[in-house]
């Protein structure tokens, strides 16, 4: 009965539909302790010359309870003092930011009128970065020329994804940065030389795609994308729970000036660090500073396949593992126009990815989307328009023993199939974990490749479980027995057939 479905109808490899946004969700502060050595991790002078200007500029005081360190994840900012629940961590004021605005009132402007707002942003950091005399060059030498973000990964790198939906997604984002480079090349930078005197590379235009993937912020009021010089050393860590900490107001921005500023809040208080002596050291001089590194949450709901990609980092954290399954009414069924006037009466698209995490259950609407796709034969019946507002209903139930044993026989071959495109096992994966000394970047892969492999065993489990009880589940016309006998007891009609 499988083969009644065309190959479109279920297909794990896809490449996962990204949403090419380049917003990350409202994020939280938090202040985990670490341990590091102040005179072994000294702060880069461009740190160190950022740090000066804002200072120069009235954005930075005395006051303020954070200043940039030098932390596992690069930089990242260490509190100084104590900070009580909701203080301000930093404020920067709107003429620092790096936006669609800051482009649209900069000299390339016009020419970048009506593009993607990613790209002008894109452009508009390059053509910065290139210039010597570059207003923005202080915080443009702040920012890594690289990340382990996925797009940065060579293809011996990307060898160690093989299998995996993250290689797909890689690799089309990168084909999609390629094309918006050649695009902007052809129609912006190429007929206003003048505006850009120095030769921009794809190399140049990935730099600032990975730079606004890892850095950019979405606006709150408003929704474009945006980069704040110093609040974006702020790093990520697992241990923070909430995402609503950034806030937007109008207040002093400086010396003599009042303006838009955006603000970065705790919601927990924190005490500063302390010095204390290194335990080990019989030197009294080598001291150990016990520091407060602040933190926030990139998003609770990204995936690691989604932090890979962007920040070049995954969690341990079970349910960030994760496997996206395509689902798709396909054109040729017979019953095409009817199942898609169902799928959009509930809110689906003909194509939908379904987000399977590791250790949670199915995504509610999967089952009955997939019983829906696979209604066909004697069931059809319920594909009728009079049928159109209840039928969803139904499918939220199992429809007939053939039904739902297509829907298991289809589920577990995409998963078989999606399973033997991988080189490796899950042991054969944990076993290089736990041996530990991988690189970064194959660390990642191997985290990426196993967490994908354990989502599509539990999918598996699931409907392997289900085709075992397909001869005691309860379908349509036993359920619609039931409930006509219920009828019958309250002592209303019953229609002749059931009597
Ligand atoms: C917004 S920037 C934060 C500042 C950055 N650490 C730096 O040195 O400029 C985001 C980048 O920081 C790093 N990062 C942040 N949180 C991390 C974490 N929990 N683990 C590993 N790297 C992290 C990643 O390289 C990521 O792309």
């Amino acid at each position: 009965m499988a083969t009644l479905f065309p190959s479109v109808f279920l297909s794990p490899a896809k490449t996962r539909k990204h949403h090419f946004s380049l917003l990350r969700s409202r994020s939280t502060l938090s202040f985990i302790n670490s341990l590091s050595s102040s005179e072994s991790n000294p702060l880069p002078s461009s740190v160190r010359a950022l740090w000066d200007w804002f200072s120069k500029e009235g954005v930075i005081s005395s006051k303020t309870p954070v200043k940039p360190g030098v932390v596992p994840e690069g930089l990242g900012l260490i509190a100084t003092r104590d900070i009580a629940e909701n203080d301000v961590i930093l404020e920067v004021p709107r003429r620092f930011w790096v936006n669609p605005d800051t482009v649209e009132y900069s000299e390339i402007g016009k020419v970048c009128d009506g593009l993607n707002p990613w790209v002008s942003v894109a452009l508009f950091l390059v053509r910065e970065k290139l210039r010597e005399d570059s207003k923005w060059k202080i915080y443009l030498d702040v920012l890594p020329e690289t990340t382990d973000a996925t797009i940065f990964w060579s293809d011996e790198e990307l060898s160690e994804l093989e299998g995996t939906q993250l290689l797909c997604t890689t690799l089309s984002v990168k084909e999609y940065v390629q094309m918006e480079f050649m695009k902007a090349e052809a129609e912006i930078i190429i007929p206003n030389r003048q505006l850009f005197p120095s030769a921009i590379t794809l190399n140049d235009f990935f730099w600032a795609f990975g730079i606004l993937r890892s850095r950019a912020f979405s606006r709150l009021q408003g929704q474009n994308l945006v980069v704040i010089p110093l609040i974006d050393l702020i790093n990520h860590s697992a241990g923070i729970t909430s995402e609503d900490h950034i806030h937007e107001r109008t207040g002093p921005a400086g010396l003599f000036s009042w303006d838009l500023l955006f603000s970065l809040r705790t919601t927990v208080s924190v005490t500063a660090g302390e010095q204390v002596k290194c335990p080990k050291s019989s030197n009294a001089s080598v001291k150990m500073m016990f520091i407060k590194v602040v933190f926030i949450q990139y998003g609770l709901k990204k995936t690691n396949s989604e932090l890979a990609l962007d920040y070049g980092f995954i969690e341990s954290t079970p349910h960030r593992n994760a496997y996206s399954l395509t689902l798709e009414v396909p054109c040729s069924d017979p019953f095409f126009r009817d199942k898609l006037d169902i799928t959009k009466l509930n809110g689906l698209d003909e194509t939908t990815d379904f987000e399977i995490l590791l250790g949670h259950p199915l995504p509610p609407k999967m089952l009955p989307f997939l019983r829906l796709i696979a209604l066909g034969g004697t069931d059809a019946f319920l594909l009728d328009p009079s049928l159109r507002n209840s039928v969803w209903g139904c499918l939220e139930f199992p429809v007939s023993h053939a039904n739902e044993k297509i829907i298991c026989n289809v589920v577990r071959d995409a998963c078989k199939y999606a399973l033997s495109c991988y080189p490796t096992t899950i042991d054969e994966d944990e076993k290089l974990m736990t041996e530990g000394n991988l690189r970064p970047r194959l660390w990642i892969a191997v985290g990426i490749r196993s967490g994908e492999k354990k989502v599509l065993h539990q999918i598996d489990g699931i409907f392997k479980e289900r085709e075992l009880k397909l001869d005691q589940l309860e379908y349509y016309k036993e359920r619609m027995l039931k409930e006509l006998c219920q009828v019958g007891e309250k002592g209303e009609s019953i229609p002749s057939e059931s009597k």
